[in-house]
């Protein structure tokens, strides 16, 4: 049996790649900070029913202590870095937290990894976000980067020592350059959920209006289910490598919230109000991947449409707000 080493269990793509890994016959250790609010930290591991499966450990990337303790008791084949402070836009108002969690936090756990357990293989969670002000108009992997945010500068921090830990220690650490990805799942400050927890608010009257910032912004965005296969195919190849996963199509906000009101029977443009305190300092206008390298050498490509991915988060948003009704009134 294959044990996997998880950071940032308790997020959307740890509780997705928990349930692919479970599947796939693996011992799975998730690390988590300790936290006062334990039932909402595992919330997402409940609902997709994987809970009871999985060891969680407490640890902290800030520690690095504690992470050559974990990685040395747990003797992980896999390990894989999803933890991060994730929200670009918080990344503003707490630009250095966001270097150590998102950053210095990648950092302590290759060190970690280079000193208890060199053979295990590290996925390092990369984003689109590095890639910012776009250099090209389609992003692969030899596209130049160029960070717009704090949190962007910290990722491409990580992505580097990803490699140079790589080309140094020899160490099989690979880097999934991941565009958007998006799931039930999905934190409510990230718009798309925003979105369909408006949709739904808005359906069962308990709210009106929906206020979003920038709504020309387009992004390329496919489903965390899906991405999670990637981060797995990528440490199963002989050599690690940097892989874009995307899914090849860009969508404005604006079009975003057309598909989401209309799945419910709404227009948009009766809800939506712009607010000009949700624009962000610096945007990054358009991301679009381009994932021919993760299709040629993994055998990946995204699966779910934007259409049946917003579908469900409107559906589960819905259960959810009917659920809590129901139970108000009992
Ligand atoms: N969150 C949010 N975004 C809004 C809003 N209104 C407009 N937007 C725009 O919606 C776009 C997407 O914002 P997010 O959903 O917050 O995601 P992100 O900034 O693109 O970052 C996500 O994707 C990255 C991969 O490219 C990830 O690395 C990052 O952690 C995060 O998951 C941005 O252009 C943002 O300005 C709003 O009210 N809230």
């Amino acid at each position: 049996m294959r044990t996997a080493l998880v950071t940032g269990i308790t997020g959307q793509d740890g509780a997705y790649l928990a349930a692919l890994l479970l599947e796939k016959g693996y011992r799975v250790v998730g690390m988590a900070r300790r936290s006062a609010s334990a039932d909402m930290v595992s919330a997402r591991l409940r609902w997709l029913g994987v809970l009871d499966r999985i060891e969680l450990v407490d640890g902290d990337l800030l520690d690095l202590s504690s992470l050559i303790r974990i990685v040395n008791s747990v003797e992980p084949d896999e390990v894989y870095n999803l933890a991060a402070q994730s929200f670009v836009a918080a990344s503003w108002q707490q630009p250095l937290l966001t270097g150590l969690a998102t950053g210095i936090g990648a950092a302590n756990l290759l060190e970690a990894v280079r000193i208890a357990r060199p053979q295990a293989r590290f996925y390092q969670a990369s984003s689109s976000e590095m890639y910012g002000l776009i250099q090209e108009k389609v992003q692969s992997e030899r596209t130049p980067f160029y960070p717009r945010s704090p949190y962007a500068v910290a990722k491409l921090y990580a992505h580097w020592m990803t490699v140079n830990y790589r080309e140094s220690f020899g160490l099989h650490a690979s880097s999934g350059i991941l565009f958007n990805h998006e799931s039930p799942l999905r934190g409510i400050e990230f718009v798309t959920r925003k979105v369909t927890d408006g949709v739904a608010r808005i359906k069962l009257g308990l709210a009106t209006q929906l206020p979003l910032g920038n709504l020309d912004a387009t992004r390329d965005w496919g489903h965390a289910r899906d991405y999670v296969e990637a981060m797995w195919l990528m440490l199963q190849q002989d050599v690690a490598d940097d892989y874009v996963v995307a899914t090849g199509r860009t969508t404005s906000i604006r079009e975003l919230c057309r598909i989401a009101f209309s799945h419910a029977g709404l227009n948009y443009q009766d809800h939506v109000v712009t607010r000009s305190d949700l624009i962000r300092p610096a945007e990054v206008d358009v991301l679009l991947g381009d994932a021919s390298k993760a299709k040629a050498k993994l055998g990946w490509q995204a699966t779910t449409t934007l259409e049946v991915m917003i579908a469900e988060m409107v559906e589960a948003d819905l259960a959810r707000h009917r659920a809590t009704a129901r139970s108000a009134i009992a």
